[in-house]
């Protein structure tokens, strides 16, 4: 990929690594279909929130790239707490669904925490069930046995899948999120990847001390432009996975906006560009987690 900035940073280039990965899952798939498998990703919709239904309507398209099923279920933003509990259990139900997603946010005075606390763990795409954040924190190393939330992930694969070593590197992430920042320091500090996380956010004083330090700056705090090039050291690695909507003032149109000021590029050796970077790769891990989990499906029916 041709570098969208001037600067010598090179390109963490997610479309075409999630490419990659989407083929590998193609092959996964087509031997569980040898096995009489097809995986099936689910996605629950609550209201019409224009960039939700972007991202709902994109991860159905993934799906049809790499032969996993959809399932789609749309309810009205005035759907009541019982009618998207009944949506999920209804998914937790279905055998075709070996995954799926409640789409975030939910629509104002629906319980979110009770909604994902229902989703059974083993469908649970986004790994970001109570049971298996809690997996996360028990298995320090080993095999992957339970869904990973994605975007941690996918930020890992991003990097390791361009030789960059992670091995007793020092990575600082902004942003205490619980789909990125809170979950991605267990992953890191497991003993298979080994680096040291220090997790920052904007309360953090003197936020500039920590990022000069690392070998490695995640920036996923939603604050525009807030890992400046100041900020990062020479020669560090940089993923910008923030996402701000801002409108432009040169052209009065909307657009996306990274936690990585312009400049960064000139002193980073990788940066991820923003789009093109982690979204995507988060896109090709939920897929990775549904296909995962069929996998999972029939080996143990396969045993019993
Ligand atoms: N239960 C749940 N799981 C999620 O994983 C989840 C969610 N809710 N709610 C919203 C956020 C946001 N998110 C994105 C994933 C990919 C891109 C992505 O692929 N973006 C493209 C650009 C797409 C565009 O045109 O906007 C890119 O970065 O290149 C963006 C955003 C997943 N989320």
């Amino acid at each position: 990929m041709r570098a969208p900035w001037a600067g010598p940073a090179r390109v963490l280039d997610g479309t075409a690594t999630a490419a990659a990965i989407k083929a590998e899952l193609a092959t996964r798939v087509a031997a569980l279909g040898q096995l009489g498998v097809v995986p099936g990703l689910g996605t629950v919709l609550v209201g019409e929130d224009p960039g939700s239904v972007r991202y709902v309507a994109g991860k159905h398209a993934d799906c049809a790239e790499v032969g996993i099923a959809s399932i789609r279920v749309d309810l009205p933003a005035t759907a009541t707490q019982a009618e998207v509990v009944e949506a999920v259990d209804a998914l937790n139900a279905d055998p075709s669904c070996t995954g799926y997603i409640v789409q975030l946010p939910l629509p104002a005075g629906i319980d979110t925490n009770a909604v994902l606390e229902r989703v059974d763990p083993a469908k649970d795409a986004d790994g970001l069930h109570p049971t298996n954040l809690g997996r996360l924190v028990l298995r320090t190393s080993g095999p992957i046995t339970s869904p990973l939330p994605c975007t941690p992930r996918a930020c890992i694969e991003l990097m390791t899948r361009h030789g960059i070593e992670l091995e007793g590197a020092t990575v600082c992430v902004v942003g205490r999120g619980v789909t990125v920042g809170r979950s991605i320091g267990l992953l890191l500090g497991r003993k298979d990847v080994n680096a040291t996380v220090e997790v920052c956010h904007t309360g953090t004083r003197d936020l500039d001390e920590h990022l000069r330090r690392a070998d490695v700056v995640i920036a996923a705090a939603g604050v525009a432009g807030i890992v400046t090039a100041e900020a990062v050291r020479p020669g560090a690695v940089v993923l910008d996975v923030g996402v701000s909507r801002v409108v432009d003032p040169a052209t009065g149109r909307g657009r996306i906006m990274g936690d990585v000021a312009d400049g960064v590029d000139e002193v980073a050796s990788w940066l991820s560009p923003n789009p093109g970077g982690v979204g995507p790769m988060t896109r090709a891990l939920l897929l990775a987690n549904v296909v995962e989990a069929a996998e999972r499906g029939s080996r143990d029916a396969g045993a019993a």
